[in-house]
C-alpha cells in the first residue's frame, strides 16, 4: 500500500517513561555503558526534584507533535503527517521510521526540535532517520537548522522582552542583563569546523537586537561530566563573576532548548537560581517555547522547505 502523504520525522532528545526507565534511559545516553548506582541515584533525584517523579519533556513533546499536526493540516488536509522517533527513549528515532513504512509512507521530512546544528547533535539524529529510511526505501530530506528563522527570533525575543521586565521590577528597576545559553558540547567539536558556536551566537545576536536587550552575552550550561574537556565558561561561572563586577539582575534565555525539560527546571530553576540566591543578585529565565504558535511556524516553515527537496 502506498501513501502518498509526506511523512514528517518530529525528533526530540526523549525522556524516560518513568523512574522504572530512568537506568535504561541513562545507559542509552551512555552509549551502552550502565551508570555506576551512584550515577543513577543522582540522575533519579534530579527527575524526583523538577516534577515528582514525572517527565515534563514526555507531554510537552507529544503536544509539540500534535500542534505541528495541526498547523500543516491548516496548510493543506492529509499532505503531510507526523510519527514521533525520540533519540534516547521509546518511541526511538528507528520506531518513528518503521511506523511510517507500515503506513505505506513513500517520501519524508525529518526535523530535530532543537534550533542549531551541531555533528554531535542534530547530524547524529538525521543520520540515523536517514539510515532507517533507507532500509525501507522511504526518500527522506532532513531539516539541518532553523536557528534565524524570523518567526523563531519573534518568539524568542517576546519572551526576553517579557522576562527583562519580570526581572527589572523584582530587582527595584535595577538594568538586567541576559545570559543567552546552550547545553556545553565537548570542546573537539572545534576541530571539525563545527556550525554550532556560530548558530548560538547568532540567535543570540538576532533576539537581543529584536528585544533591545540593552546587556547581553552567550554562556554555556548543563555541561557532561566526562574526563575530556566542555565548552565553557559556565552559566555559573558566569553569574559568579558578573555578581563580582557589580551586575544586579540577570535572565536567563536558553535558546538552544525548547521545551520545559530537566535541563531548564533543574539547571536553571534550581541549581542556578540558589547560585543567585547564594551571591544576592536577580534572577530569571525566560519562558520556554514549547507548543507556541510562532515555533510551529518555524517548523512547518522548515519543514515545507525541505519537503521541496524531495523528487516527485
Ligand atoms: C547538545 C545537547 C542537547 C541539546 C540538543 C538536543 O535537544 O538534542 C541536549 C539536550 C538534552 N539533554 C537531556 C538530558 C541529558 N543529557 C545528558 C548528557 C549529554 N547531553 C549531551 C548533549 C545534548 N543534550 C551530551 C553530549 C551528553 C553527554 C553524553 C555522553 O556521556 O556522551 C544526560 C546524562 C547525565 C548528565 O550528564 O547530566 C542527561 C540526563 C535532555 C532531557 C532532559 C529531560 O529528560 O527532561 C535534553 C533535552
Ligand atoms: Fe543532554
Amino acid at each position: 500500500m502506498s501513501n502518498d502523504a509526506i511523512g514528517v520525522l518530529v525528533m526530540s532528545y526523549g525522556t524516560p517513561e518513568s523512574l522504572d526507565s530512568v537506568e535504561e534511559y541513562y545507559t542509552h545516553i551512555r552509549r551502552g555503558n550502565a551508570p555506576s548506582p551512584e550515577q543513577l541515584k543522582e540522575l533519579v533525584d534530579r527527575y524526583e526534584e523538577i516534577a515528582g517523579g514525572v517527565f515534563p519533556l514526555r507531554e510537552n513533546t507529544d503536544r509539540q507533535v500534535s500542534s505541528l499536526q495541526d498547523k500543516l493540516d491548516t496548510v493543506e488536509t492529509g499532505r503531510y503527517r507526523c510519527y514521533q522517533g525520540l533519540k534516547h527513549a521509546r518511541p526511538y528515532i528507528e520506531d518513528g521510521v518503521q511506523r511510517m513504512a507500515q503506513d505505506g509512507i513513500k517520501r519524508a521530512v525529518g526535523i530535530v526540535l532543537a534550533p542549531h546544528f551541531s555533528t554531535m547533535s542534530v547530524a547524529s539524529y538525521n543520520k540515523r532517520a536517514m539510515q532507517e529510511a533507507e532500509k525501507h526505501g522511504i526518500e527522506m530530506s532532513c531539516v539541518d537548522s532553523y536557528h534565524l528563522h524570523p518567526s523563531l527570533i519573534q518568539a524568542l525575543a517576546e519572551r526576553v522582552r517579557d522576562g527583562i521586565d519580570a526581572v527589572s521590577a523584582k530587582a527595584g528597576g535595577a538594568e538586567v542583563k541576559v545570559l543567552f545559553s546552550a547545553h556545553s558540547l565537548p570542546v573537539r567539536i572545534r576541530q571539525v569546523g563545527d556550525p554550532y558556536e556560530e548558530q548560538l551566537l547568532e540567535t543570540s545576536r538576532a533576539v537581543a537586537e529584536a528585544a533591545r536587550a540593552g546587556s547581553w552575552q552567550f554562556t554555556w550550561q548543563s555541561a557532561g561530566r566526562t574526563n575530556e574537556p566542555w565548552l565553557g565558561p559556565d552559566i555559573m561561572e558566569t553569574m559568579s563573576s558578573l555578581a563580582e563586577g557589580g551586575e544586579k539582575a540577570l535572565l536567563a534565555a536558553p535558546v538552544g532548548f525548547v521545551s520545559d525539560h530537566l535541563e531548564v527546571l533543574y539547571d536553571l530553576d534550581i541549581e542556578a537560581m540558589a547560585h543567585a540566591e547564594r551571591l544576592g543578585i536577580s534572577f530569571g529565565r525566560i519562558r520556554m517555547l514549547n507548543s507556541d504558535p510562532l515555533y510551529m511556524e518555524t517548523l512547518a516553515d522548515s519543514i515545507r522547505e525541505a519537503a521541496a527537496k524531495l523528487p516527485s
